[in-house]
């Protein structure tokens, strides 16, 4: 595949070894200062860039009709906009606040959890985040996704990130040196507490699950997520 990085930062460079070493090429690397863009020479695009920058870059390869997996976390307010004009377009669109094999793991089990401890009212809910101190977001993407994934199956209404509200689950969102991410949810009682904890030891579970996931939409329409792309079931 001929790769266009759209951010080539921290994410970007390790997306650029492990498509290399996969076999593919890296065509266009389009950070803060490109000018002009090439999207002919683009088949898939790989979206790892700002906030801010997100939406512009997967939407401009929508109009491109060049498909687009994006791992930028923080712009989703603009998401069923991006989604509406993929159909559209009839493109083709996977976001993941989180690629790695073993968070989309975590995500099966964090909602397996919730549904049994649903009725177990003794037990009140906290999840931590930890990331490194460059972090532009917070909570994290992956901590919103599984604060959803408690919401689907619980009476917690959403998420905070400073404890008040009794209805919404409380969010601590942590900024240490380079800590890769760090999520956990803990269900503490008086008596007890149960723990579940993932820890990314490197970014490198992050660059293999977005070049996955370009490699298994080639030649797809639509709007997709990991768990498509990971048949997790
Ligand atoms: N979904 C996932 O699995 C993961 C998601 N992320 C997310 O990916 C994003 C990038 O993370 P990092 O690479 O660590 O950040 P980074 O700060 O190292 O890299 C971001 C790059 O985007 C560039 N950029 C700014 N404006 C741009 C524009 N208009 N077009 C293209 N590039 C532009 C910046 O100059 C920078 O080089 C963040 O939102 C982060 O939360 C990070 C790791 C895993
Ligand atoms: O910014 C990061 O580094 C990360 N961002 C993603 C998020 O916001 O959840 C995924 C991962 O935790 C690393």
């Amino acid at each position: 595949m001929n790769i266009g990085l759209f951010g080539y930062g921290k994410m970007g460079q390790m997306i650029e070894q492990i498509a290399q070493d996969r076999g593919h090429s890296i065509v266009a690397k389009i950070d803060v200062e490109t000018e002009e863009v090439d999207y002919k020479k683009i088949d898939i695009a790989i979206d790892f860039s700002t906030p801010d920058a997100a939406f512009n870059n997967i939407t401009t390869c929508f109009e491109q009709n060049i498909p687009v997996i994006s791992g930028t976390t923080g712009w989703l307010s603009n998401y069923d906009k991006a989604v509406r004009i993929c159909n559209e377009k009839n493109g083709a669109f996977i976001y993941a606040s989180n690629f790695s094999l073993g968070v989309n793991v975590f995500f099966e089990l964090n909602s397996y959890l919730a549904k049994m401890m649903s009725n177990l009212n003794q037990y009140k809910i906290e999840m931590e985040e930890i990331h490194h101190t460059q972090k532009l977001d917070a909570p994290s993407g992956t901590a919103i996704t599984l604060a959803d994934g408690i919401v689907e199956n619980t009476e917690y209404t959403g998420w905070e990130l400073d404890k008040s509200d009794e209805k919404k689950i409380p969010i601590t969102s942590k900024r240490e040196g380079s800590v890769p991410g760090t999520h956990s949810i803990s269900y503490n009682s008086m008596v007890d507490s149960i723990e579940i904890k993932h820890t990314a030891h490197g970014r490198q579970g992050f660059a293999l699950g977005a070049v996955i996931a370009a490699e298994w939409i080639q030649g797809k329409t639509g709007v997709f997520s990991m768990k498509d792309v990971l048949n997790l079931n």
